[in-house]
C-alpha cells in the first residue's frame, strides 16, 4: 500500500500510470476528497442515468451512509468462498495507491458487497444476477458521516492509459453524479399481494417442531416469500428514502445488479469493526408494538419473560458468544436481553463487545457467524440441512451479510432480513421465525406477516 499525501489528482494519475509500466502492473488508484454537504439519496438516484450497478448502505441510527457507482474492481473474481475474498482484499489493499488524508470509517479504499445464504445450492432463476459472493470496489463513492462529506474515486490503470483521458472521465462521471434538480422523484405503488404457499408454510413449521421434539435439533429458521405486484417499475429512491425515514436503528441497504435491485432495512447488526473494537448482536424473540405506551411496555414485559422467546433468543447468543471467542479477546455479552423497539415490531436484543485479536479481519468473523441461530438454527448444520429439504425458497441474498470493509479496517455487517428482491414491477419480500419446541404455526406465520411489513409499506401497500 502506498499512502499519498498532499497531491491532485493528475499527479497521482501520473504516477499509478507510470507504475503501470515500469512494473507492468494494473494498479487500483484510489482518491479520497471531501465536499460540500450533498444529499445521498441523490446522488444515488442521479447514478440511475449511468448504465452502471449502484449500491447503497445507511446506519439510520448515525446517519451514516455510503452510496457506491459501477465497479473498478470486483473482489470476487475467480474467488467462490470468503476465504479468498478476504486474500484477494489484503492483496488489493497492499498493491493499491491510497490518497486518502482523512481516514475517517468508510472512506478511501473500501469494498462492500454481499453474498447467499446457501452458496452450496443451486441458485434459481430468479436471483441469477446476484454470484453467491460478491464485493465490488465502486468506481465512484460517496461517504457521509453526520454533516461531512466525502467522495472516492476508484481507478484500475494500465500501461497504456493516459493520465489526461483518465481524469477527463472521472470529472465527467462526477458532474453527472452532482448535478441534481434537488427532490427525489418518482413513487410506489402495490397493484397485489399473494403470499406463496401459506398452508404448506404452517405445515412445514409443525414438521419443524416435530423434527425438535424428536431432539434432532434446537432451533430452524424457515422464512417465506409474498409476492407482490407493483403498479410499475418501482423506483428504489423513494424506497430508501421511506425506509431511511420509517425505520430507525437500522441498516437501509441496496444492491442493484443489471436492472434487479435487492433492497431491505434491516435492525440486524452481524459484526462492526473499527480498528481492533467488534461489535456483535444477538437480535431474537418478537413481538409486536402496542398501540398505546401502556399497551407496548405490557407486550415488551410479556416479550422479556416469555419462555419460547427466550430460548430463541438464547441458541444466538451461545453460538455467538463462543464463535467471537476463536477471534476475539475479552468478550462481553450480558447476561440478560433487552427491548429493541422498531416501527412496527421489537425484539429480544444482546449488544457483544469484544476486541479482536491481532491478524484477524472482519471477513473472519463473517465466515465464523454466518449463519447464526438467528437465520439458520441450531446445531447449524443439521438445520441448514432441514432448511434445504423443506424450505422450498431459495433465500439468495436474504438472511446473509451484507456490509462494507475499508482499508484503515473499519467495517460493518448486517443480516439482511426485512428485505425483497425488486425485478421491474415484482418485489419477493422475505421473512423468516425462529422455531423452536414449543412454536405454533399460526402464531409464527402472524410473526413473518408483520416482517413484511416494513418492506410493503413502502413500495406502497
Ligand atoms: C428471520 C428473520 O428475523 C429473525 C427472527 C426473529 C424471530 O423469530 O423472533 C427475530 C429477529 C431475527 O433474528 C426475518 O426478519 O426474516
Ligand atoms: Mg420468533
Amino acid at each position: 500500500m502506498i499512502e499519498v499525501k498532499e497531491t491532485t489528482l493528475h499527479t497521482l494519475l501520473d504516477q499509478a500510470v507510470n507504475e503501470a509500466k515500469y512494473n507492468h502492473t494494473t494498479p487500483l488508484l484510489s482518491m479520497t476528497k471531501k465536499i460540500d454537504d450533498f444529499n445521498p439519496l441523490l446522488f444515488f438516484e442521479a447514478a440511475e442515468q449511468l448504465p452502471m450497478n449502484r449500491t447503497f448502505w445507511s446506519s439510520t441510527a448515525e446517519a451514516f451512509y455510503i452510496v457506491g457507482v459501477g465497479s473498478a474492481y470486483d473482489l470476487a473474481d475467480g474467488a467462490d468462498s470468503i476465504e479468498q475474498i478476504e486474500r484477494n482484499w489484503r492483496k488489493l489493499v497492499d498493491e493499491s495507491i491510497i490518497h486518502n488524508p482523512y481516514g475517517t470509517p468508510g472512506t478511501g479504499l473500501l469494498t462492500i458487497g454481499g453474498m447467499s445464504f446457501d452458496p452450496t445450492i443451486r441458485k434459481s432463476e430468479r436471483w441469477k444476477k446476484f454470484s453467491h459472493q460478491s464485493f465490488l470496489i465502486p468506481a465512484l463513492m460517496l461517504t457521509k458521516e453526520r454533516d461531512t462529506c466525502y467522495v472516492t474515486f476508484n481507478i484500475q490503470v494500465t500501461e497504456d492509459d493516459h493520465p489526461e483521458q483518465l481524469a477527463k472521465r472521472v470529472k465527467w462521471m462526477e458532474n453527472r453524479l452532482f448535478d441534481h434538480s434537488g427532490y427525489i422523484h418518482g413513487e410506489n405503488g402495490v397493484e397485489s399481494t399473494a403470499d406463496v404457499a401459506p398452508e404448506e408454510w404452517k405445515e412445514t413449521v409443525k414438521r419443524a417442531t416435530d423434527y425438535i421434539k424428536q431432539d434432532d435439533a434446537d432451533k430452524i429458521v424457515l422464512a417465506r416469500e409474498l409476492q407482490v405486484k407493483l403498479r410499475d417499475n418501482a423506483a428504489i429512491t423513494p424506497i430508501l428514502n421511506n425506509l431511511i425515514e420509517t425505520q430507525t436503528n437500522s441498516y437501509v441497504f441496496a444492491f442493484e445488479r443489471d436492472g434487479d435491485c435487492f433492497v431491505g432495512s434491516s435492525p440486524e447488526r452481524l459484526v462492526k469493526q473499527e480498528k481492533d473494537v467488534v461489535l456483535s448482536t444477538c437480535l431474537a424473540g418478537t413481538a409486536p408494538r402496542g398501540e398505546t405506551n401502556k399497551e407496548d411496555d405490557r407486550i415488551g414485559n410479556t416479550l422479556l419473560q416469555d419462555e419460547k422467546n427466550r430460548s430463541e433468543h438464547d441458541f444466538v447468543v451461545r453460538m455467538i458468544r463462543q464463535s467471537m471467542e476463536n477471534y476475539c479477546l475479552a468478550v462481553d455479552v450480558p447476561d440478560k436481553p433487552v427491548l429493541y423497539p422498531l416501527k412496527n415490531l421489537q425484539h429480544l436484543y444482546t449488544p457483544v463487545t469484544a476486541r479482536l485479536k491481532e491478524g484477524y479481519s472482519i471477513f473472519d468473523i463473517v465466515g465464523k457467524l454466518h449463519p447464526t441461530p438467528a437465520l439458520g438454527g441450531v446445531p447449524r448444520e443439521k438445520s441448514l440441512a432441514f432448511i434445504r429439504d423443506h424450505e422450498r425458497l431459495d433465500r439468495g441474498w436474504y438472511g446473509a451479510p451484507v456490509g462494507w470493509l475499508d482499508s484503515n479496517s473499519n467495517g460493518e455487517f448486517a443480516v439482511a432480513i426485512r428485505s425483497g428482491l425488486i425485478q421491474g414491477d415484482q418485489a419477493s419480500l422475505f421473512a423468516g421465525c425462529g422455531i423452536v419446541r414449543d412454536s405454533d404455526p399460526e402464531a409464527e406465520y402472524e410473526e413473518t406477516k408483520i416482517k413484511f411489513l416494513p418492506m410493503l409499506s413502502v413500495l406502497g401497500g
